[in-house]
Formats: structure tokens, C-alpha cells, sequence
């Protein structure tokens, strides 16, 4: 382990060393990345770095930190080394068969946030349908904003209902989340005011040209969208209304090229579109439909 007796056991110089190698192997964000590394696996906090940068750093979470150094110099992501990503305020684990969340789905649970505080303060309850719920990142959101929500989240993954049945609980949501294995509608009962989703978008043609860090990290299921990539896109918009209550909305998260396809499937189902919202970075990314 050349490298190990590299790293300073003061917390500031430790930083430092973290983020000049995560620059130099070419890393696109080192500061933050060392920082993240750093905090999670001693257990300090980014205040204590600023005020303390001669506090000691142990031999084990010194050990800890290299192993993940190596890691993300290897190209994991860093979240997956961590093992959790913030989603909307909420700290969500993380495995093989979830999604990583990332941001732009945040742009969801603002679009219709609005919509189920409404239902929520009108009927006394909102129930959300969430399809391929992954960590149950757009459910557990909504539930943690709405305390009158309830919400069942479906995936196709055991293992990505695992864990967001974990996250449920972990975050005291648990009361109100179902975590249900389902192929989309087949195993899903009654009806609800909002179903959202945000199905596997890529064409299946296209997943090998994604960014290595996606390719290689996130699940094949969470990424593929069939031929097209709009596969899931038909079955939502032709199935939904049987378990759409009058006056629901239907949420998807699209790829930032697909508006006007998505458009037309949801139309020749008998939807109109409701809302149509941009991510951050300004590229198409939701749209919201009703009856
Ligand atoms: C793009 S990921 C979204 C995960 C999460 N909702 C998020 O936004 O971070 C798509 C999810 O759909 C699930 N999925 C794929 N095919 C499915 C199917 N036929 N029925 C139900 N879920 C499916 C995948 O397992 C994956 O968790």
C-alpha cells in the first residue's frame, strides 16, 4: 500500500492530499469529492475542517479514506463508495439495484408538490402511485413534505424495494410507504391521485454510449427504455387510468428529447398536458398530464 503512508493524519493537510490526487487522476469534481470521502468515512464535519484542520484523523478511518480514494480513482461514483446520496433533503442508502437519484428528479416533486398538498388539504389524504420507485426517492419526498400523503412505491427489483422499504424507515416514513414488486400496473390495486414516475428513459441502443460512471453503475432495468426508449411511456399512459382517481394527474420524468413523443402518447390516451418543466441545466424534464 505505497499510498497509505501518504495520507497526513491532520484533518486539513489529509484534505488536501485527498483532493490533489482526485485531481490529478482526472476526477471532474475533487474538491467536493475529497470533502465527501473525507467527512464520511472520519466522521467530521466540513465545520471542524475549517476550525480544527490540525485534528487528528485515526489509522482506521485513515485506511477507510484510501480505500475509497482508490475506488473513485478506479471511477465508481462517489456516492456509491459512500453507500447513500441527499435527495431532496433526504439521505437515501443506496445499492447495486437502485438508480443513484440525481437532481434533475428533484424537478418532479417540485412540479407536483403543489398538486398534493391540494389534494391532501381537500380530501383529507393524498395517495401516490410511485412506478419504479428505485430508493422510493420521489414517494419518500413527497411523504416527508406532505404529512397527509401515503404512497406505494413499485419496482420490478426485490432488491431496489429493499432498500427503499429501508430508506421508509430509516427516515420515519415507513407508516405511510408500501413497497409493492410489480411489473408497472400488474400487481397494483385501488386508485390513486398521483402516479409519478420516472421509468428507464435510454434507447436500449444508446446505454452503451453513456458516461461510464452511469453505464457502469447504475442498473441496466432503471436505465433501459426498450427500443425506442418509450416503452415504458406506453404502458403508463394506457394503463393508468384504471387506477387513476377523477381529477389525478400522471407525472413522468422524460429524456430532455422526448417531450413531444411523450406528449403524443399521453394525447392518443386521452390525456392533455397539464404542465411541462425544465431541470437546472434547461433541458426538458417533466411533464405532467390529466384527463
Ligand atoms: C430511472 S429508475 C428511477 C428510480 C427512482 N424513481 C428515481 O427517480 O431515482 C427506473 C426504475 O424503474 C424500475 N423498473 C424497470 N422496469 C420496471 C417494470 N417493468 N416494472 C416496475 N418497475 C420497473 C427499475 O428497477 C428502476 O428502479
Amino acid at each position: 500500500m505505497p499510498h497509505s503512508t501518504q495520507l497526513h493524519p491532520a484533518l486539513g493537510p489529509l484534505l488536501r492530499a485527498v483532493r490533489a490526487r482526485l485531481a490529478a487522476a482526472g476526477i471532474a469534481d475533487p474538491a467536493l469529492d475529497s470533502r465527501l470521502i473525507v467527512e464520511h468515512f472520519s466522521g467530521t464535519t466540513r465545520a471542524q475542517a475549517i476550525a480544527e484542520p490540525g485534528r487528528m484523523v485515526g489509522s482506521v478511518a485513515l485506511a477507510a479514506i484510501e480505500a475509497a480514494l482508490r475506488r473513485r480513482v478506479a471511477g465508481e461514483p462517489v456516492h456509491r463508495i459512500l453507500g447513500y446520496r441527499e435527495f431532496y433533503g433526504l439521505r437515501l442508502s443506496l445499492s447495486p439495484d437502485t438508480l443513484e437519484p440525481r437532481p434533475d428528479t428533484e424537478t418532479l416533486v417540485d412540479a407536483v408538490l403543489p398538486f398534493a398538498k391540494a389534494t391532501a388539504e381537500r380530501f383529507g389524504e393524498c395517495r401516490i402511485l410511485d412506478l419504479g420507485t428505485g430508493t422510493g426517492a420521489i414517494a419518500l419526498a413527497l411523504l416527508s413534505v406532505v404529512p397527509a400523503a401515503i404512497a406505494t412505491g413499485v419496482d420490478i427489483s426485490t432488491g431496489a424495494l429493499a432498500t427503499a422499504k429501508r430508506n421508509a424507515e430509516d427516515l420515519g416514513l415507513g407508516g405511510r410507504f408500501n413497497a409493492l414488486y410489480s411489473n408497472w400496473f400488474e400487481k397494483v390495486s385501488g386508485r390513486y391521485h398521483l402516479i409519478a414516475a420516472n421509468p428507464p428513459y435510454i434507447p436500449s441502443g444508446d446505454i452503451g454510449n453513456l458516461q461510464d460512471e452511469v453505464r457502469d453503475f447504475d442498473p441496466r432495468r432503471a436505465l433501459d427504455g426498450g427500443v425506442d426508449g418509450l416503452i415504458p411511456y406506453r404502458i403508463i399512459a394506457g394503463e393508468a387510468e384504471g387506477f387513476l382517481e377523477a381529477q389525478g394527474k400522471v407525472a413522468v420524468e422524460i429524456g430532455h428529447t422526448q417531450q413531444s413523443e411523450v406528449t403524443a402518447i399521453f394525447a392518443a390516451a386521452g390525456y392533455r398536458l397539464a404542465e411541462a418543466r425544465r431541470d437546472l441545466g434547461g433541458n426538458d424534464r417533466v411533464l405532467v398530464f390529466e384527463r
